[in-house]
């Protein structure tokens, strides 16, 4: 690691789908200019291009090279940022379920989670950076000044996931959103490899019942006593 890499602060936000990570980076992210990874897309990514090649999803060998030949891009496109492979927006193709519950397969290979590591550690740059996923704060950044460990319960977050597809215009059934993360939080906390677990040093905040902005305050404060600034 360099010394420019030592010095660039992260903040990480890990837990688990739903406990609204993505946004709550996002706004972190904003709010004091720094830059963003969402790692997840990385999996989805990597899924995606899997199953686009009809790939077999057990054969951990050809995941794994698939994940470390991907031609992505993070570009910002209309105040969004839009994932890019192989030249094509697939922002919205990475979001869809069958992709969701394929990246949390990939995602339990070892050899998948190394190829994407480095990757996932180029975005450390200055000023800063603030990095969502279940991993940033044990494996992938285990430096990090400020981390933090979301949850919410799961009926929520399945709540959550609801409205946010219907709005979208997929029609889903909740039931079936409940059981599609249960089974992927079992998949996720359960794997040998980087499980999704808080860091020793992590701040865990449960997000059940509390709005965004209280979540936004809370995590800002954080970053405050330890790292300064806003
Ligand atoms: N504290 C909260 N209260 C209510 N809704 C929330 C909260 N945090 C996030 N959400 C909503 O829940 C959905 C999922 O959030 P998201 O950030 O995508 O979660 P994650 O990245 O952890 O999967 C989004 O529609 C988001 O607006
Ligand atoms: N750092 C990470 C980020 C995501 N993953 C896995 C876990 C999830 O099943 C998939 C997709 O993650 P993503 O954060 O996009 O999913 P949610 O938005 O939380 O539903 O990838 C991981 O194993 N490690």
């Amino acid at each position: 690691m360099s010394d420019t890499e030592n010095l660039t602060p992260v903040i990480t936000i890990d837990g688990p789908s739903g406990s609204g990570k993505g946004t709550i980076a996002r706004l972190v992210a904003d709010r004091l200019g720094f830059r963003l990874l969402d790692s997840g897309a990385l999996y989805r990514l990597t899924a995606l291009a899997a199953l686009e090649r009809e790939a077999d999803l057990t054969d951990e060998a050809t995941l794994t090279e698939i994940a470390a030949g991907l031609d992505i891009r993070f570009e910002l496109r209309d105040g969004e940022t839009a994932a890019v492979l192989g030249g094509r927006d697939v922002s919205r193709d990475i979001r869809m379920e069958e992709v969701s519950m394929a990246a949390s397969k990939v995602a339990a290979m070892p050899g998948v989670r190394a190829a994407l590591l480095q990757r996932q550690r180029d975005f450390r740059q200055p000023p800063g950076l603030v990095a969502d996923g279940r991993d940033m704060g044990t494996t992938v950044f285990p430096d990090a000044p400020v981390k933090v460990f979301l949850t919410a319960s799961a009926e929520e977050r399945a709540r959550r996931r609801y409205e946010q597809l219907r709005e979208k215009g997929v029609s889903v059934s909740l039931r079936d959103l409940l059981e599609d993360i249960r089974a992927r939080d079992a998949r996720d906390m359960n794997r040998e490899t980087s499980p999704l677990a808080p860091a020793e040093d992590a701040v865990e905040l449960d997000s059940t019942g509390v709005d965004i902005d209280d979540v936004l305050q809370r995590v800002l404060q954080l970053v405050h006593e330890r790292i300064g600034g806003d």
